[in-house]
């Protein structure tokens, strides 16, 4: 069967999740999309020549009874919504991140889930897709840098719309970082702590950037991230991590080496569409072949995002009182421990 597609929100990242499973991936179908902006969905169906209907809202979307799942691209504050209705229709979705931009909201998800009675909804959280980090777990499953001690994250981007506002550091930037960073080590967050350096003269005046997080694990593991979203330069995901008896680090993106005018150079990625290409295409095949195969998705599920909008609450909180703030989740219901752990199995 083909698992036909409704896309809520066609901007930027809609757009390339509908040429993907368009022209890249298999056992899709986009049949139908929505925005806010009707022009926007009308433009993606004749950029990318798609027979999809376009609806004037989500809710009309999500009725639709040829539409078997939902990619929700919407802004983050209006994912939470989208994905309820979604899960009460027995829709699967898959919902960008950040799955709600509460903890609050995120468990009405679970919650809602777990009385649906079986798992829908997969989170966007592409980077435990990517090779890098996937290498970087299996060298750490398998002890080759002993134990975790401490990790080095940066996340840079080229620069900001004026839109994107201090807390968005949190709840749209760093969650990448908070949900990569304990599936990679296996521990759970303990705390977060926020510093303000020196502000860029680069970024807008309402924004503070650059903004450095200091994130505890219950293992005792400290844990440093640089955000810095108006870096100029491009598109800079690091990360590194220090064992007891050696350190791993995320591999660069091969890009060409160029020899010109008496110097050696090498591009920078300008891009999170191209940095997380592979990535991307891997976590919505993996989202279609596992709901064709098994009847549910496998992917990061929606304990992952309650996970992440706790550990981007205490964030955004810590930002305001420049404490430390404590991390604290309630313990992991049954439906999401076993069947549904399956990004494990990637690594197998
Ligand atoms: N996984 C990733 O690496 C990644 C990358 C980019 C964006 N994202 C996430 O995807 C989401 C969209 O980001 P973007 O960069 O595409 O933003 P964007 O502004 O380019 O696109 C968002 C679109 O959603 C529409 N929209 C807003 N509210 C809506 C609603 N209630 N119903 C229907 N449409 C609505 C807007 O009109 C816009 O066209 C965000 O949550 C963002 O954090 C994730
Ligand atoms: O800071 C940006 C991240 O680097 C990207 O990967 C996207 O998630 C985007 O939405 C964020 O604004």
């Amino acid at each position: 069967m083909t698992l036909r597609f409704g896309v809520i929100g066609t901007g930027a990242i809609g757009k390339t999740h509908i040429d993907r499973i368009t022209n890249r991936l298999s056992g899709g179908e986009i049949v139908a999309v929505t925005d806010i902006n009707q022009n926007s969905a009308k433009s993606a169906v004749e950029e990318y020549g798609i027979q999809a209907k376009v609806y004037p809202d989500d809710k009309s979307l999500i009725a639709d009874e040829n539409v078997d799942a939902v990619i929700i691209a919407s802004w983050g504050p209006a994912h939470a919504e989208s994905v309820l209705a979604a899960i009460e229709a027995g829709k699967y979705v898959f919902c960008e991140k950040p799955l709600a931009t509460t903890a609050e909201k995120s468990l009405e998800i679970v919650e809602a889930e777990m009385k649906f009675g079986k798992p829908l909804v997969q989170v966007g959280f592409m980077r435990r897709y990517d090779q890098g980090y996937k290498q970087m777990k299996n060298a750490i499953v398998n002890n080759e840098i002993g134990e975790p001690l401490m990790i080095h994250a940066v996340h840079r981007n080229q620069s900001t719309s004026e839109n994107y506002t201090t807390d968005m550091a949190v709840v749209d930037t760093l969650i990448h970082e908070i949900d990569v960073l304990h599936w990679l080590i296996n521990d759970d967050y303990k705390s977060i702590q926020a510093i303000f350096p020196k502000r860029t003269t680069k970024a807008l005046d309402h924004l503070q950037d650059p903004q450095l997080f200091i994130i505890e694990t219950q293992r005792g593991i400290v844990i440093t991230v640089e955000v810095f979203t108006n870096c100029q330069f491009g598109y800079d995901i690091q990360c590194e991590v220090i064992g007891e008896i050696g350190t791993i680090k995320l591999p660069e993106v091969p890009t060409p080496v160029v020899r010109k005018n008496a110097a050696i150079s090498q591009p920078i990625l300008q891009d999170w569409k191209d940095r997380f290409i592979v990535a991307y295409d891997l976590e919505i095949q993996h989202f279609i072949d596992s709901i064709r195969k098994k009847g549910y998705p496998e992917g990061p599920t929606s304990w992952d995002g309650y996970i992440a909008a706790v550990t981007s609450d205490a964030g955004v909180r810590a930002q305001k009182t420049g404490q430390k703030e404590l991390i604290e989740l309630k313990a992991r219901p049954e439906f999401y421990k076993s069947k549904n752990s399956p990004i494990q199995n990637l690594m197998s």
